[in-house]
C-alpha cells in the first residue's frame, strides 16, 4: 500500500507531454487484490453498498491505516488493458475538489480492475430525499440550495477548472453523496472509458442510459452526443428534484407525472404555480423569490435545446446566492451582471418581482473570459439589457408565462439588435446594493467566518466589487466593502454578520444585516452611474 507515483509509458511522447508532466504529480495508492480482499472482509456480502452500472461496490476498511474506503470492482467485461486502465486512472486521480468523491488508489492484478474511494459516510441524495427515514428530518430549502451549490461547485471544476474539460456523463441524485454534514460530492466521474459502455459495447451503453433516463439530456437519449451542456441538463434535472422533492422518473406516478421534466416543462410559464411545484414536506417555508429564481434556474438547466442552457459557472453563482437565502437579512438577490451567458441574467431577472424594476445595460467584457468554451463570442459581447418593468408585468399578465423556449428566443433577437450606446461601454462594472444593517455588541467568538462553501461567497462579495451603503447616509460618504462575512455559531441565529474596519481602538465592530439586498444602480470604472434606478 505504498503511495506511489506512477509514470505511464507513453508520458515521453510529445503528444501527451502535457498530460504527462501532470500524471507526474498524481500520487495514487497502489493495491494487491489481496489488500483490498482484506479490506472488504474477501468482499462479503454484509459490506456490499450496492451495484451500479460499472459493478459493485463494497464498503472496506484499509489496514493498517484504519481508513475507511468504498471499493469499487468494475465488471470484467471491457476490460481494458493494464496500460490504458492506469492512463486513465492517473488522470482521475489528478481531478481533486471538495465536492467530488475523492479516488484513494486502484488495483490492477491480473485481470481484476478496482478502484478505491474516500468513503461518504452520510449516503446520496437519493435516500435523502426520496427515501426518507423516521429518524430524520426532511431536507430544508437552504440546505437544499446548499447542496446544489455544491453539487454545482464539483461540476463547474470538472467543466472549467480542468484540462481538457471532464464531461460527468452520469450526474444523477444517487451519485450526489452526502457527507455527515450534508456537503455534496459527486461520485463516479469520468468511468465512462473504464467501464462497460465503451466502443463495440454499445448494449451495455443503451442500459445504462436505459437506467439514467429522466437524467440524460435529450440529445444524448437520441443520438450519444454528450456535450458539458448535456451535464447541465442533468444538474437541472437533480436541481428540480431538490425543489420539487419528486423523482427524476417515478412509474408510481400517473403517466403525465412520471417524468419530471415532462411534468414541470408547462408550470415553468406559470410563476404562480411555483409554490404548488414545491416539495410539500417543506411546508412552504422558503422565500418566494427565492423559489422562483430556484425555479428559474432548473428551467434554463433543462431546456430542450443545449446551446440555450446555461454554463455551469453561471448556475454556480446563481445558487452561491441562493444557499444564502434565509429569512433574515440576508441577500437573495442574484448579481444579475454576474453572469458569463446574459440568458441566465434574463432568466433570473424576469423571475425576481424586485429586480423587474431595474433596468440596466451593462458590457461586461472582463467576465468573459477564453476559458468560455461553449458562450459563443457574440453572446459574451452582446449587452445585457434589463426589460423595463412594464415589459415583464404586460407579458405575466397575459398568462403567457415569462420564461419558454420560444420567449427567450426572441429575447436573444430583441436584444442582439438592440442599439448599443457607446458611451456606456464599461470595461467593468461595479454593482452597489443597498443593505440596512445594525451595530450589534457580539463577540468575535460567537461568530466564525463562514466554512468552506461560505469562503467562496466571500470571494464572490469581494470579486464582484459588492459595497453596501447605509440607508440613512448619503451615497458615497460611506461605502464599506462586504468581504468579511461571518454566521452565527449558534443554530438559533441565521443573522449574516459582517465586520468593519478597525477603529482607533483596533476594536472590530460587527453588524448584523437587516434587510435584503437590493441593486442600487451599476456604475462604470470611473464611478459615473450609468443607469440610476431609484
Ligand atoms: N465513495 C463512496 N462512499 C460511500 N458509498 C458509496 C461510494 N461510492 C458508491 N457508494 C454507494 O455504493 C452504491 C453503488 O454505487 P454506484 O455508484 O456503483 O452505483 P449507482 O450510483 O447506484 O448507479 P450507477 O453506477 O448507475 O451510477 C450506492 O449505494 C452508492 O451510494
Amino acid at each position: 500500500m505504498r503511495p506511489t507515483t506512477m509514470k505511464p509509458d507513453h508520458m515521453h511522447t510529445n503528444k501527451h507531454a502535457d498530460e504527462a508532466e501532470q500524471l507526474e504529480e498524481t500520487t495514487l495508492k497502489t493495491f494487491t487484490f489481496r489488500e483490498l480482499a482484506t479490506a472488504t472482509k474477501n468482499f462479503r456480502q454484509e459490506c456490499l453498498l450496492g451495484e451500479g452500472g460499472f459493478g459493485r461496490v463494497y464498503k472496506g476498511t484499509l489496514q493498517p491505516t484504519g481508513q475507511v474506503v468504498a471499493v469499487k470492482q468494475l465488471d470484467k467485461h471491457g476490460l481494458h488493458g493494464n496500460k490504458e486502465f492506469q492512463a486513465e486512472v492517473l488522470s482521475l486521480g489528478r481531478l481533486d475538489h471538495p465536492n467530488l468523491v475523492k479516488l484513494v488508489g486502484y488495483c490492477a492484478d491480473g485481470d481484476q480492475r478496482l478502484l478505491v474511494y474516500d468513503y461518504v459516510t452520510g449516503g446520496s441524495l437519493q435516500n435523502h430525499l426520496h427515501e426518507p427515514k423516521s429518524d430524520r428530518e426532511p431536507m430544508d430549502w437552504t440546505t437544499r440550495m446548499q447542496i446544489a451549490y455544491g453539487a454545482a461547485q464539483g461540476l463547474d471544476y470538472l467543466h472549467d477548472k480542468v484540462n481538457p474539460p471532464v464531461i460527468y456523463r452520469d450526474l444523477k441524485a444517487s451519485n450526489v453523496l452526502l457527507d455527515d454534514d450534508l456537503c455534496p460530492k459527486l461520485s463516479d466521474f469520468g468511468l465512462h472509458k473504464l467501464g462497460p459502455g465503451t466502443g463495440d459495447k454499445m448494449v451495455a451503453l443503451t442500459s445504462r442510459v436505459m437506467g439514467t433516463y429522466g437524467y440524460s439530456a435529450p440529445e444524448y437519449t437520441r443520438g450519444g452526443n454528450l456535450t458539458l451542456k448535456s451535464d447541465v441538463y442533468s444538474f437541472g434535472v437533480v436541481l428540480l428534484e431538490l425543489i420539487t422533492g419528486r423523482r427524476a422518473l417515478d412509474t408510481t406516478r400517473p403517466n403525465d407525472e412520471q417524468n419530471l421534466v415532462s411534468w414541470a416543462q408547462p408550470l415553468f410559464g406559470d410563476p404562480k404555480r411555483y409554490p404548488d411545484m414545491a416539495d410539500p414536506v417543506l411546508e412552504n417555508k422558503f422565500s418566494e423569490r427565492g423559489l422562483n429564481q430556484a425555479v428559474a434556474i432548473a428551467s434554463m438547466c433543462v431546456q430542450e435545446e443545449a446551446t440555450t442552457r446555461p454554463l455551469i459557472s453561471d448556475v454556480m453563482v446563481a445558487l452561491s446566492f441562493l444557499s444564502m437565502s434565509k429569512e433574515d437579512g440576508v441577500p437573495t438577490t442574484v448579481p444579475i451582471l454576474s453572469f458569463r451567458d446574459k440568458s441566465m441574467s434574463i432568466a433570473l431577472s424576469r423571475h425576481d418581482s424586485d429586480l423587474a424594476s431595474s433596468k440596466l445595460a451593462v458590457e461586461d467584457e472582463k467576465s468573459s473570459t477564453s476559458s468560455d468554451k461553449e458562450s459563443s463570442v457574440d453572446s459574451m459581447k452582446e449587452r445585457v439589457i434589463k426589460r423595463e418593468e412594464e415589459d415583464s408585468l404586460s407579458e405575466s399578465d397575459d398568462g403567457s408565462g415569462s420564461n419558454s423556449d420560444e420567449e427567450q428566443e426572441e429575447d436573444r433577437n430583441s436584444l442582439s439588435t438592440e442599439p448599443i450606446d457607446e458611451k456606456n461601454q464599461a470595461q467593468s462594472l461595479k454593482i452597489n446594493y443597498r443593505y440596512s444593517w445594525e451595530e450589534v455588541d457580539v463577540s468575535d467568538e460567537k461568530l466564525s467566518s463562514k466554512g468552506s462553501q461560505k469562503s467562496n461567497d466571500e470571494s464572490i462579495y469581494s470579486c464582484y466589487d459588492i459595497e453596501v451603503d447605509h440607508d440613512d447616509l448619503p451615497r458615497n460618504e460611506k461605502h464599506i466593502h462586504l468581504e468579511h462575512i461571518h454566521s452565527s455559531k449558534s443554530e438559533d441565529d441565521q443573522s449574516v454578520y459582517f465586520d468593519d474596519e478597525p477603529g482607533d481602538d483596533n476594536e472590530i465592530s460587527f453588524h448584523r444585516i437587516k434587510s435584503e439586498v437590493d441593486v442600487d444602480y451599476v456604475e462604470d470604472d470611473s464611478g459615473t452611474s450609468l443607469h440610476p434606478v431609484k
